[in-house]
């Protein structure tokens, strides 16, 4: 972790889309991608215009004529916390890089224990302004990470006879059996849990689910609306605030009328029809009298500037009351409780030939180009160290002289590396040199020099990482927070955590600490352990920052 930032203004998004080509428009506060399809080494910079260190985000150019008709905004999406405007000052895209100036505190404690978000239910009539209001909230809020469900998407799927009464207005959508309150608990329920869920994209042109979907994952603030919000008992549970938008009926019309007619591919009579037969029926029915389970009611809808200063004021006490200072209560609790180094900590046999490389790497006076040369056969060394702790299986083969040599092979071929960017990026090219087709994740991880708080900016990990052996690379590791803050990135990502290896060249002893008992089942490999960290959490005697020295980002690395 080594990249500084200029810290902006604070915003950003947890969510992605699997399909990126969608993500130009109402959803371009993405950044973090769903799925890994194509990997480039050495595809960051850093230069004094940029603001950080930037990996490479391959987007391939819009096609428009793929798209199908779609309403304004799609609403299951992650806002950034501020309006249109600054979401795009804060993010800055070129042909192939995303900048992101804002990143995701710690979700967690400092013995890894997830930090339950905060859920607001958002429940009202159709057009009586939910979203509007949720975005209100959102930007007054200034919380990064926020993270709006729509329940929209968990309109059931429809046969093909549902489709033709769909098509001719018939269809009651506003009905409870529409939607698939099961798939609607469990990601609600994943994304209190900060896990990463898969929500599908609903198309109110066509009454069916994209064939993508759209990646979420846990936010400190979890905002889900929709006309039914607070129908279920289980989602009422999850729900910490709930809010009921109450707004007259003619002026609901009003707006369905412009909004479905323009958006979502309507004609008026179509319109007018549904309205009268089933969805001001079910408004009186099913909706109006789940007003009943509202803390708050909020005439008139986003218009309502009191209603939603008082609720953004209720929402920060309740952030602030679960505030954490991370980074400072890892060095705390390791001054105050030092522990005896667990066996899952694989310390690489001090020979000379170690100590003679570190003694290159530690002197500050060690030109550049000879400090890439001696780190880079450092990793590789911890690397290959790394590989020897896989399981092995017995396994014979038939030399070129007709004898059987009895040998082995590693046990799965599922690996992948995951590199803490910008320092962990250097330690992926001896990962490809022994690994031969591994795949490459990458996370990138900022301090935030005002909270000193680690922050996640990027994340860019294969689909399926959860069935993998993950190899985590940072170049080294002083507190631990910025290994934890990813090792908890891939724990929400259902990897298993006997299935992760923090690997890194040097490690400060409260970083070991933190992490192994943190998680105890993460096995940590490392060439070296220093006893200390300064007050500016350098590990002393340290290496300096790994990142600048090995890019030449700084010259001052004390
Ligand atoms: N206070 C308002 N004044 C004018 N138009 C509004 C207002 N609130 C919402 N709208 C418009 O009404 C439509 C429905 O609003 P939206 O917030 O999406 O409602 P819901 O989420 O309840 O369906 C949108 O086109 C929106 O722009
Ligand atoms: N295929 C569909 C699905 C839903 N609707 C209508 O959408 C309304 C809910 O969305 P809001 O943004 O208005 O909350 C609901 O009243 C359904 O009638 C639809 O028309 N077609």
């Amino acid at each position: 972790m080594a990249a500084k930032i200029n810290t902006l203004d604070p915003p950003s998004s947890a969510s992605s889309e699997s399909d990126i080509l969608e993500t130009q428009g109402d959803v371009s506060e993405v950044f973090i991608e769903g799925e890994l399809e194509e990997e480039r080494s050495g595809d960051f910079y850093n230069t004094p215009a940029s603001p950080i260190t930037v990996p490479y985000c391959p987007r391939p150019p819009s096609t428009g004529s793929q798209r199908s008709p779609r309403s304004r905004r799609q609403r299951t999406t992650s806002l950034n916390q501020s309006s249109k405007k600054s979401a795009a000052e804060s993010m800055i895209r070129t042909q192939h890089r995303t900048i992101y100036t804002a990143g995701r505190p710690p979700w967690y404690n400092s013995e890894g224990q997830k930090v339950e978000p905060f859920v607001i239910g958002i429940c009202g009539g159709s057009a009586s302004g939910k979203t509007t209001v949720a975005e209100k909230i959102i930007e007054s809020l200034g919380v990064p990470w926020v993270t709006l469900l729509s329940m929209d998407s968990f309109y059931k799927v429809l046969n093909e006879k549902q489709h033709e009464i769909a098509d001719r207005n018939e269809y009651n959508f506003d009905h409870p059996d529409a939607f698939d309150f099961e798939l609607l608990i469990s990601t609600l329920q994943r994304l209190k849990e900060g896990r990463k869920v898969e929500v599908p994209i609903y198309n109110f042109v066509t009454h069916s689910r994209e064939t993508r979907t759209k990646t979420m994952y846990g936010a400190n603030v979890i905002i889900f609306e929709g006309i039914l919000t607070f129908h279920h008992p289980k989602v009422n549970e999850i729900l910490d605030m709930k809010i009921f938008v109450d707004t007259d009926a003619d002026v609901r019309l009003a707006r369905r009328l412009r909004r479905d007619i323009n958006q979502r591919g309507r004609d008026l009579d179509g319109v007018l029809k549904q309205y009268t037969s089933m969805v001001q029926p079910s408004f009186n029915h099913y909706i109006a009298p789940l007003m009943s389970h509202a803390d708050i009611i909020v005439p008139r809808g986003g218009e309502n500037e009191v209603a939603i200063q008082l609720i953004v004021q209720h929402v920060q006490t309740q952030l602030q009351l679960r505030g954490l200072k991370l980074r400072e209560e890892l060095a705390q609790a390791y001054a105050t409780n030092k522990q005896p180094r667990p066996d899952t900590v694989k310390l690489l046999p001090t020979t000379p030939q170690i100590r003679g490389l570190h003694t290159f790497i530690r002197n500050k006076d060690t030109p550049r180009d000879e400090f890439i040369f001696y780190s880079k056969r450092l990793i590789r060394l911890v690397i290959e160290y790394t590989l020897s702790l896989m399981t092995f299986i017995d396994k014979t083969v038939e030399t070129p002289q007709g004898v059987f040599y009895h040998g082995n092979r590693m046990a799965t071929g599922k690996i992948c590396g995951v590199s803490i960017l910008r320092a962990g990026e250097t330690m992926e090219q001896a990962v490809y040199d022994v690994c031969k087709d591994i795949r490459i994740g990458k996370i990138l991880i900022q301090t935030n020099l005002q909270t000193g708080e680690p922050e996640l900016y990027y994340l860019r990990l294969p689909k399926d990482i959860k069935d993998f052996k993950v190899i985590l690379m940072d170049a080294t590791v002083a507190t631990g927070a910025a290994a934890m803050m990813a090792i908890r990135v891939l724990l929400d990502h259902d990897v298993q955590e006997s299935n992760i290896l923090i690997v890194s060249l040097l490690m400060a002893e409260s970083g070991v600490q933190s992490i192994a008992y943190a998680f105890p089942k993460v096995q940590i490999v490392t060439t070296a352990i220093d006893p200390e960290i300064n007050d500016k959490f350098y590990v002393l005697p340290g290496i300096g920052n790994f990142g600048d020295r090995y890019f030449g980002t700084e010259p001052d690395y004390c």
